[in-house]
């Protein structure tokens, strides 16, 4: 049998998740390769990601070797992979969940600064605007790279602390110390790691399918139901999030505008049923209650 080729990024953390992916598919007694590939969202560090204005930089150059049949699958990030995706390309299978928060984390020198004196680096419109609805006054800088690059220009750049995602500090097993933040809702599916294959391959596809794990996939395409009809197509800042709960899911969102001063948010709990589309339900509700207005303002100052 031909091994599967595992495509991604070449970053650590990508090539831990595309290590994970080949190990369960290991399990499940398949060979596979690791194929990494240079992407151009990797080359542009100086610039924060919302002002390339286009979507799927980290993505496109994966697609573009899925197309050409370089590889059978590309691992990503889903919080990275755009709503929409290009033709014949298809989210073919999620791993389970584990981590889904943002967590701060601060140099030493800032360790007795309370939230609301803290100068942050994020370069995230959605932890900008939501720690703004919280501490108003927060100066901010861009910051950009790679969960290590972070994380040093924090030691040797005049800020006190970002805000990270604990699934990337957890997979990069970085021994430091990070608060949770509670108040904030993560970006839709994030901490997932997912699995995307050319549509017109049903024998790659059908072998993913004893990896999905359908709960998480339930979720976040609940959360990526809600951002995609909220968003069209820009930018926002958008948190989503849904976990199961018992035999029920909770689902949170929220849209907020850039300078944190307006917000309009969900929080339900229900019995998920497959032919109720609650995403799009749910940033309805949101759109009525202010959001489309507030999109629209959000989409001017972009
Ligand atoms: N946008 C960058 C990015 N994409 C995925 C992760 C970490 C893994 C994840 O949260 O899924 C990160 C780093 C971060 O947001 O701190």
């Amino acid at each position: 049998m031909k091994s599967i080729r595992i495509g991604t990024r070449n970053s650590a953390l990508a090539l831990w998740q595309a290590r994970e992916v080949a190990r369960h598919l290991q399990n499940n007694n398949y060979l596979t390769e690791i194929t990494p590939i240079v992407s151009s969202g990797d080359k542009n560090l100086n610039q924060p990601l919302y002002s390339l204005g286009i979507t799927g930089v980290f993505t496109r150059d994966l697609d573009v070797a899925l197309l050409n049949d370089e590889i059978d699958i590309a691992v990503h990030s889903l919080k990275d992979v755009p709503t929409q995706l290009p033709h014949n390309i298809e989210i073919i299978a999620h791993l389970e969940r584990d981590f889904p928060q943002d967590v701060l984390i601060r140099r030493e020198s800032a360790r007795d600064k309370e939230f609301h004196e803290l100068k942050l680096a994020t370069s995230s419109l959605r932890r900008r605007a939501f720690w703004l609805k919280h501490y108003p006054d927060t100066q901010f800088f861009d910051i950009r790279g790679n969960i290590q690059t972070r994380l040093q220009k924090l030691e040797e750049q005049d800020f006190d602390a970002t805000i990270l995602s604990l699934a990337g500090i957890k997979r990069m097993k970085m021994d430091i110390n990070y608060e949770m933040l509670p108040v904030m809702i993560p970006a839709a599916s994030q901490g997932v790691i997912a699995i995307a294959g050319h549509s017109e391959k049903p024998e790659i596809n059908e072998i993913l399918q004893s990896i999905n794990h359908k709960q998480t996939q339930i979720c976040v395409e609940m959360e990526r139901n809600f951002l995609s009809t909220l968003e069209g197509g820009c930018t926002a800042p958008i948190g989503a999030f849904a976990e199961k709960i018992g035999n029920q899911i909770r689902f949170k969102g929220a849209l907020c505008s850039l300078d944190g001063k307006n917000y309009i948010a969900i929080d339900e709990s229900f019995e998920y049923n497959e032919e109720e589309n609650f995403g799009e339900k749910f940033a309805n509700i949101v759109l009525e209650n202010g959001g489309r207005e507030l999109m629209a303002e959000i989409k001017t100052q972009l």
